[in-house]
């Protein structure tokens, strides 16, 4: 099993190419399955989770390659097989992208519940909620879901709200199948993330009719169907905040390429707040950080609020500011698997509820620490780029779900990151 062994501390003073964003590719390469032919999409990170979805859409009796450019082709001209098994579809939560799809292209589709992240409960109750307004038959065999509507769907209001807000990957289900449902579909309380907007503009691309994108009433007027296309996936708005976070915490410059701030910025705001100097450039931006750290308070929130997938990097940063910070955890109320790990490094964050209570300290110390969940091991490797000493890093498979090689895109810019082959612990 990989590890990662970060020597610390160091000052980061480079440039980093952003990755297309692997929760924009990975609805937009389920969409493809709409289309009869092949749909290429560019841009897509190479990605443990990536490499899970083209598995499992090759299982369905799809075409997918990846060519030397890094564009993915999925040739959706026949679906043998609309069935997502267990094995595969446990490993990645994003694999439920392909219930939407499946059920409008074939009018039949069994999907195993999906796994995922170690960052509590996730059900699915309202993508089956939306499927079921539009007129499918829902029921659940064996750990599978089994949704029918032979003589299509039908569009109709359907009200996508829950407990925390809107879903982001329910709005990707309702939305992809609604595109093909007969007459017209309006979805309120829609996910506005920007990743759900580039799913919109992919399937518009195709020739669906889609309006109110990035609002939280999204209209479909249903066709009859659609076509492939090529298309780019937009930069990954939660590796660009890492790394920002990174130029933060080694109190060092980092040059951002392929970076949208007008996706983040709830992100930008708090990060000025704490005293970090972010200057927008033409694709991108330079962040760089001199001084002390300012403590702040955030709350998660749907977009366009600070993002849960950013919560965990923050706290790092927060560590080593000059006093006391709040966190407020609103998506995933028990999102705090990094608590206990950074505390390890000489944090001091104390839990209570859905809120961590950070006490600004001096230094953070290296030590033998675990990654629990993705966003939890961005974490530890910020912390530990900051801390003095060596860290161990175990159980980074996390990490490379939703990082492109981390330390080939730190090392350049001053990062002393080594990957080790470790026995498992
Ligand atoms: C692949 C992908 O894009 N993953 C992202 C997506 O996950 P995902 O789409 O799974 O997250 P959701 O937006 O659906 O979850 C938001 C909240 O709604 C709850 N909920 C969701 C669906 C449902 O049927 N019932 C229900 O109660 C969830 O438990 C959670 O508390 O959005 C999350 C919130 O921004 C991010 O952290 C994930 O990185
Ligand atoms: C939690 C995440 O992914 P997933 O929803 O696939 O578990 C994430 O990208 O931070």
């Amino acid at each position: 099993m990989d590890a990662l062994e970060i020597h610390g501390p160091v000052q980061l003073d480079g440039t980093i190419e952003i990755s297309g964003s692997k929760n924009a590719a990975l609805p937009i390469m389920a969409a493809a399955l709409l289309a009869p032919g092949e749909s290429v999409i560019e841009g897509v990170p190479k990605l443990v989770d990536i490499a899970v979805l083209e598995r499992l859409l090759a299982s369905l009796g799809v075409k997918v390659c990846r060519d030397e450019t890094g564009s993915i082709h999925i040739d959706a001209t026949t679906i043998e097989k609309p069935i997502g098994e267990y094995d595969i579809v446990r490993k990645m939560r994003a694999s439920i992208c392909i219930l939407g799809p499946l059920l409008a292209r074939c009018g039949h589709v069994e999907v195993s519940m999906p796994g995922g992240c170690a960052i509590g409960d996730r059900p699915v109750d309202i993508h089956l909620r939306g499927l079921r307004e539009l007129g499918a038959q829902i029921t659940l065999e064996n750990g599978y879901i089994v949704a029918d509507a032979p003589q299509g769907l039908k569009g109709g209001a359907i009200f996508l709200g829950g407990p925390f807000g809107s879903t982001v990957l329910g709005t990707a289900n309702i939305l992809m199948a609604a595109t093909l449902a007969e007459g017209k579909t309006v979805i309120e309380c829609a996910a506005c993330e920007p990743e759900i907007c580039d799913l919109a503009n992919f399937l518009n691309e195709m020739g669906a009719k889609i309006t109110g994108i990035g609002s939280p009433r999204l209209t479909v007027e249903g066709v009859s169907g659609l076509s492939p296309v090529k298309y780019k996936v937009i930069g990954d708005r939660i590796e660009a905040g890492t790394f920002m976070v990174a130029a933060a915490i080694t109190r060092g410059r980092l040059e951002l390429k392929n970076c949208d701030l007008g996706h983040m910025l709830a992100v930008v705001d708090v990060l000025r707040k704490i005293g970090v100097r972010i200057d927008e450039t033409n694709d991108g931006c330079v962040v760089t950080c001199t001084g002390r750290l300012s403590p702040v308070d955030i709350t998660t929130q749907v977009y366009p609020g600070f993002p849960t997938d950013l919560q965990a990097q923050l706290m790092a940063l927060l560590a080593l500011a000059d006093g006391n910070s709040v966190v407020t955890e609103k998506i995933f109320p028990d999102r705090f698997m990094h608590v206990a790990e950074l505390n390890r490094m000489a944090a001091n964050i104390r839990k209570e509820g859905p809120t961590a209570i950070i006490a600004g300290v001096e230094r953070l110390v290296a030590a033998p620490v675990m990654a629990s969940d993705l966003r939890a091991s961005a974490a530890l490797v910020l912390a530990a780029m900051a801390a003095e000493g060596t860290t161990l890093i175990n159980r980074v498979y996390h990490i490379d779900r939703g990082y492109e090689r981390i330390e080939e895109k730190l090392n350049p810019a001053g990062a002393s990151i080594v990957r080790k082959q470790v026995e498992q612990v």
